[in-house]
């Protein structure tokens, strides 16, 4: 652990501390967010480090890796919003920290599935009843293009016949398929439903496992292979003409945007937001 600089207690109201300005002296300058880190030794852990050290709104007060006391780090550190980017196995048991010590949390890490955000929702709506608003907002991919990708796939999916997805990425992933493919895949079906279609055709008989994944009714291939990044292509298919969505991350600078938006936007999202598009005003 590393409590980058010792700083008042966390109160979640108090999302943002005024700043005196180096210009004038006197009149308030952009208010800074103090922000900690989990998972900061990792690989988006240490950029988003990086990120928030560079932004001038943005406070780095705690660095929290594995086997550090999250709750006292938290009271240490004062830090009013936490990025978590740790492993699939511990990210819930982190957010419930969180939320518990009245941190907003801004989430990158993967593995959610619909009863653990269930769970949150409880523990944010006893927090919120005890008079302790928290936002936190998880979401599967902070990247602008991969945003984009999953919300243009998801107006196109009630228009084709097919649908497939294919996500490929770095070989040291521990999860698949990923959570931007599952979380493209289950827009995609919701849009199928909702138009009154069926399942893509299909007449295989012999050999699902060479058919991918099946997220929701539609299929999911991951790629796994050395010098990848992140990237998505969703395939969407009608007899004579194909729709290939694609959208590529090649470098973790690229999700810095979208975790910085998050940090700045989640205080005021009380209550749990999952999805960047949310955030972006594009769903
Ligand atoms: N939403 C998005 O835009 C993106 C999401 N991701 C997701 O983010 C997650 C992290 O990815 P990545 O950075 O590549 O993975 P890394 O393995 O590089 O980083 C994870 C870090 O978390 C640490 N860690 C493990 N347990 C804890 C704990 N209890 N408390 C604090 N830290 C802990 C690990 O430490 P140690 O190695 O010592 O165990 C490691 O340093 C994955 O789920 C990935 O899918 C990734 C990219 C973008
Ligand atoms: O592990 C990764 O690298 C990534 N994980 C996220 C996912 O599983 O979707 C986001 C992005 O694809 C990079």
């Amino acid at each position: 652990m590393n409590a980058q600089t010792p700083t008042s207690p966390a109160h979640p109201a108090d999302a943002s501390t005024a700043q005196p300005d180096a210009r004038s002296g006197d009149t308030p300058a952009a208010p800074v967010i103090r922000v900690a880190v989990l998972g900061a030794a990792g690989r988006m852990g240490s950029t988003t480090c990086a990120a928030i050290e560079a932004a001038p709104d943005l406070e780095l007060v705690a660095r929290v890796d594995d086997g550090d006391d999250l709750a006292a780090v938290l009271a240490g550190s004062g830090a009013q919003v936490a990025v978590d980017f740790t492993v699939p196995s511990v990210t819930e048991a982190n957010v419930h920290a969180l939320i518990d010590a009245g941190v907003h949390a801004v989430v990158g890490t993967t593995g959610w599935t619909d009863e653990s955000r269930a769970r949150l929702r409880e523990h944010l709506a006893r927090r919120a009843a005890e008079g302790v608003e928290v936002g936190v907002l998880i979401a599967p991919n902070f990247g602008l293009s991969a945003v984009l990708a999953m919300t243009f796939a998801a107006k196109a999916a009630r228009y084709f016949e097919s649908a497939e997805v294919v996500e490929l990425h770095h070989p040291t992933k521990v999860d698949a398929p990923s959570g931007t493919a599952t979380h493209t895949a289950t827009a995609i079906a919701r849009a199928r439903r909702e138009a009154g279609l069926g399942p893509s055709p299909d007449a295989t008989e012999q050999g699902w496992e060479a058919r991918g994944a099946d997220v929701d009714g539609v299929r999911v291939h991951a790629v796994r292979l050395r010098g990848l990044v992140a990237h998505e292509e969703i395939l969407l298919g009608n007899e004579g003409e194909q729709l290939v969505i694609r959208q590529d991350s090649f470098d973790r600078v690229s999700f810095m945007p979208g975790v910085l938006l998050g940090v700045r936007e989640v205080a005021s999202r009380p209550g749990l937001t999952v999805g960047l598009e949310n955030v972006m005003d594009l769903s």
